[in-house]
């Protein structure tokens, strides 16, 4: 690859945590060429690697900056969702939580695409991925590419959540095992007390090879199509660097991995989503689509953040943090501010059939008020305990705001929007949880009485505190999956391979392919899908 030649083998759009993965796997054979286009820039700044300060990137240059369009049943508020703009991608700007979620999720996955995507069958990709730190179960990986280790200084509030835990009838168990999993102490995509992304994992390892070409700054508009041929054939994408489009041309695939906003952002601008959609914005249709930016679920969640005695990361800001961190790497700053969580089951998935012994919701433990949806610092020392629902019924959307690459499409989760009302319910009843577990004498030890949210809690009942909690304070935990499905059902917008249906040469592989979410967090399955991918574009 000359400099001004754009084109290779295989062009990836999107460096995220699978973008990273595919591009890596991809290359370590010398004999293909591969172009991987990011839109950020390159990932040096030293608040990317801080984890404490992961929430001081949003809104800022390493940030897409979305909200979604107002949700009803949220009081109409539009909810920050965040996504990450540079190598690395989301994994460059997450919460660093490694929750892989439970095998049964996995195999729901494979009811709709397959036995390739069961969990038996995704182990050895686990394996290949994570490199774990103490791992207590076969099916994590010890000798792969990413770092999974344990938080270096968790504060003593986290110790007291899990004694609550106990005290309120649960058990602490490893984390990140396939089944039976109680309350546990986070495992963290860090090293050493640094953020480990999957630029750090994957395109730092691989940055010296000849055929990998990594550009940042490279923004992509749409892929090109031959369309001369019997179905029309993916040839490369419209990039533009430095201001000016140029044509990256892909000799074998084109693979996107922009992620579950971007990718069918794309995949609607390159002429391929519902007929109606696309003519009503003027965009050529290359095939219709309807199942493209469909299909959209999210995690949310809802917290309830009493004050706490001294000791939370309310103070990681002060000089002497920065000095401790920088001089050796531990202290609050190493902190992934969400240090513990747990998975119960509430009476609603009895009441509607869950399969037994999963849960429904995760309780989410952070040593700091988390207010604001992230966005304004824990103006107090405090605790956040969360109810995040699992498995949401609810169904949204992405779609175009208009045929302009460099226009925000509009999101709809249509949080809390499912006909029977379980969101709701499961929701409620998690934050009946997260009350429980606050009034065990292991929380009530370690905080005060009052409240930084809801303000003036203690003067309410506990379900008032729940219903302010979900419908003026509930938040996104960045987690949207699903909106380029995979399955072997002709609605999925990609088969089991992860090729798009009615073209040739065009893949997905981000966390748009996966069809329901799972019951952990998304960055491990969106590395694995990278994974599987690079396999499956091998032919193995
Ligand atoms: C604030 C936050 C906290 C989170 N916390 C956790 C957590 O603690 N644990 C966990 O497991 N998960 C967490 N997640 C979710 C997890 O990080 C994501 O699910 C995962 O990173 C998604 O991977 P992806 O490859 O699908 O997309 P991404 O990692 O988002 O990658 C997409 C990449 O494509 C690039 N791109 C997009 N459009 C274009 C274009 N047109 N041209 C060129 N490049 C483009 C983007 O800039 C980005 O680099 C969090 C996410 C966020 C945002």
């Amino acid at each position: 690859m000359s400099a001004h030649d754009l084109s290779a083998d295989y062009v990836i759009v999107g460096a995220g945590s699978s973008g990273a993965a595919v591009a890596a796997r991809l290359s370590e054979d010398p004999g293909v060429s591969v172009l991987l286009l990011e839109a950020g820039g390159p990932d040096t700044a030293l608040e990317l690697h801080v984890p404490a300060a992961f929430s001081k990137l949003f809104r800022g240059r390493y940030d897409w900056n979305y909200d979604t369009v107002p949700q009803p049943e949220l009081k109409d508020r539009t909810v920050f969702w965040p996504r990450g703009k540079t190598l690395g991608g989301s994994s460059s700007l997450n919460a660093m939580m490694w929750i892989r979620g439970f095998a049964a999720d996995y195999d729901d996955w494979a009811e709709v695409a397959g036995d390739r995507w069961s969990w038996n069958a995704l182990v050895p990709y686990f394996r290949r991925a994570e490199r774990t730190e103490d791992a207590t179960h076969p099916t994590q990986g010890t000798n792969g590419a990413q770092r999974v280790e344990h938080q270096r200084d968790p504060r003593a509030q986290t110790a007291a959540f899990l004694e609550a835990a106990i005290e309120a009838g649960h058990a602490v168990t490893p984390p990140n095992l396939p089944d039976h999993q109680g309350f546990s102490q986070t495992m963290v995509s860090q090293h050493r007390g640094a953020r480990a992304s999957t630029a750090d994992a994957y395109l730092r390892p691989a940055r010296r090879r000849a055929n990998l070409r990594v550009l940042t700054n490279a923004f992509v508009r749409r892929v090109t199509f031959d369309s001369d041929t019997e179905v029309p054939r993916a040839t490369g994408v419209y990039v533009e660097i430095g201001g000016i489009t140029r044509h990256a041309a892909a000799r074998r695939e084109v693979i996107l991995a922009g992620g579950a906003v971007n990718t069918p952002q794309l995949l609607m601008l390159s002429g391929l989503g519902s007929a109606d959609h696309l003519a009503d914005l003027g965009i050529p249709i290359i095939a219709d689509r309807p199942g493209v930016g469909a299909n959209l679920q999210d995690h949310l969640v809802a917290g309830l953040a009493p004050s706490a005695h001294s000791g939370t990361l309310y103070g990681a800001t002060r000089t002497a943090e920065l000095a401790r961190y920088l001089t050796t790497r531990r202290g609050m700053l190493t902190s992934n501010v969400a240090e513990a969580y747990g998975f119960v089951r509430t009476d609603v998935a009895d009441r509607t059939g869950m399969a037994a012994e999963l849960p429904d919701i995760e309780i989410i433990f952070a040593s700091a008020p988390y207010v604001g949806e992230g966005l304004v610092p824990p103006p107090a020392e405090g605790l956040t305990v969360g109810a995040i629902l699992l498995r949401p019924r609810s169904r949204g959307t992405i779609r175009l705001r208009s045929a302009d690459p460099a226009d925000k499409p509009l999101i709809d989760p249509r949080y809390l929007s499912d006909s029977e009302g379980v969101d709701r319910a499961t929701m409620l009843a998690g934050l009946a949880e997260c009350e429980r577990l606050l009034s065990t004498p292991a929380m009530r030890a370690v905080t005060t009485g009052g409240w930084v949210q809801p303000e003036g809690g203690e003067d309410m009942t506990p379900h008032e505190r729940a219903e302010l909690s979900l419908r003026r304070y509930s938040h996104t935990l960045y987690h949207p999956v699903g909106t380029a499905r995979m399955g072997t059902d002709a609605d999925a917008v990609v088969d089991p391979e992860l090729r798009v249906r009615g073209v040739a040469g065009l893949r997905v592989a981000d966390a748009s392919v996966i069809p329901s979410l799972i019951r952990g967090h998304t960055n491990a399955p969106a590395i694995v899908v990278g994974e599987v991918a690079a396999d499956l574009i091998r032919g193995r």
